[in-house]
């Protein structure tokens, strides 16, 4: 088959139209760098009209034009349509001598043209995608050394558009990098069972409250929740079952809590939150909304046999004076007396012990 004849098929067609497709250049505003290098074009060849355009579906569109006040064309009118079909140059000296184009509008009627020459903007896998081209309106020729400049600039166009092309994908690389980036440090945050702030982002978070705490910022809640006797619900349900409980008593705890608190899973059945503006006292009567919510919740998917859970619950404040490790440790004593005391309850720091009634204690 003959590079004409396998540019006029449709199969042919179809991919040149999706490589045009990939610059992204159809329809786009002026830009100086193709404006130039058409004056360029025309001054060389000394020619009134020069184009650079592109051979799309069904019509011609001109990136660039000089001489002309069009935009596009109908694709029947076009002589670069055929211009592409072929390689090299494609110069028609006289459009009213050449059967293909001395009926064609634009020759017989306004504008009137007579002469073509047109380069083609061939990408770097060979497709002609358009043309950059100059026309007269009397017959004549280009010399050598036009014809040369005429191909030395179109091979520019294309370069500069296989630069944008390029410059266009590492953009796209780089926000693909960059999104996959903050998925992996989102992960890398996130506890993967209950989709909470894990230990280590919860760590991090404590370390840029307290410092804010340090420069004058009100004092902030540290509260650290255990489910009491988790195990027995493993060893009477199965792991899984265990695994829902987890995640709807994680439901659950977003719901009590402000969105202002940050809740971490802090480790198996071991939540910590961080309440900040929060007095130990307004993180006290919080959790009590928990154990109250808890008393009235069932933790289990089916509603036949409900699993209800309690907490116990230690609070501590975080203030100006506070070390971070002493605080963790606190509030570890306080969750650990609040079991001694029988579970369900909450113990603050520096407060008289307070236990809330007890429903299923062993
Ligand atoms: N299903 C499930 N169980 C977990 C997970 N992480 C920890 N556990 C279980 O939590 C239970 C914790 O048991 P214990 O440390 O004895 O504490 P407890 O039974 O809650 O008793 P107290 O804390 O003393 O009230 C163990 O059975 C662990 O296997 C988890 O991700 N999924």
């Amino acid at each position: 088959m003959s590079k004409i004849d396998e540019r006029c098929t449709s199969a042919y067609e179809e991919l040149r139209i999706a490589e045009l497709a990939e610059y992204e250049i159809l329809d786009t505003p002026n830009e100086a760098a193709f404006d130039e290098l058409v004056e360029v074009a025309s001054i060389i060849c000394e020619a009134p009209i020069a184009v650079i355009n592109f051979i799309d579906r069904d019509r011609q569109w001109f990136k660039a034009i000089k001489g002309l006040p069009i935009r596009e064309t109908p694709l029947d009118v076009s002589i670069c349509a055929h211009a592409i079909l072929q390689s090299g140059l494609f110069i028609i000296p006289d459009t009213t001598l050449d059967e293909r184009f001395s009926s064609n509008p634009l020759v017989i009627g306004d504008p009137h043209l007579r002469f073509y020459a047109g380069a083609l903007l061939e990408n770097e896998s060979g497709y002609p995608l358009g043309t950059l081209c100059v026309l007269d309106y009397q017959p004549r020729e280009l010399t050598d050394k036009q014809r040369f400049a005429l191909q030395a600039l179109a091979n520019q166009v294309m370069a500069h558009m296989e630069l944008m092309l390029s410059h266009r994908y590492q953009k796209q690389l780089i926000l693909e990098l960059e999104a996959t980036r903050e998925e992996m440090a989102r992960l890398a945050a996130t506890d993967m069972l209950t989709g909470l702030l894990n230990r280590r982002a919860f760590e991090q978070r404590l370390h840029e409250a307290l410092a804010l705490v340090k420069r004058g910022a009100p004092t902030a809640a540290l509260v650290m929740v255990d489910l009491d006797h988790f195990k027995r619900i493993n060893d009477a349900f199965g792991h899984p079952v265990g695994d829902d409980v987890l995640k709807r008593f994680t439901t659950l705890c977003l719901a009590v809590f402000r969105e202002t608190d940050v809740i971490a899973r802090w480790g198996g059945e071991e939540f910590m939150l961080l309440m900040p503006n929060t007095s130990v006292e307004k993180a006290q009567q919080a959790a009590k909304r928990l154990l109250n919510k808890l008393a009235n919740t069932s933790m289990a998917a089916e509603p036949t046999t409900p699993i209800y859970v309690t907490v116990s619950i230690g609070i501590c404040p975080l203030n100006a004076n506070s070390q971070l490790e002493e605080r963790l440790r606190t509030v570890d004593g306080l969750l650990y007396q609040a079991k001694r005391q029988g579970r369900n309850g909450v113990v603050l720091e520096n407060t008289a012990p307070e236990v809330t009634p007890k429903n299923n204690d062993s």
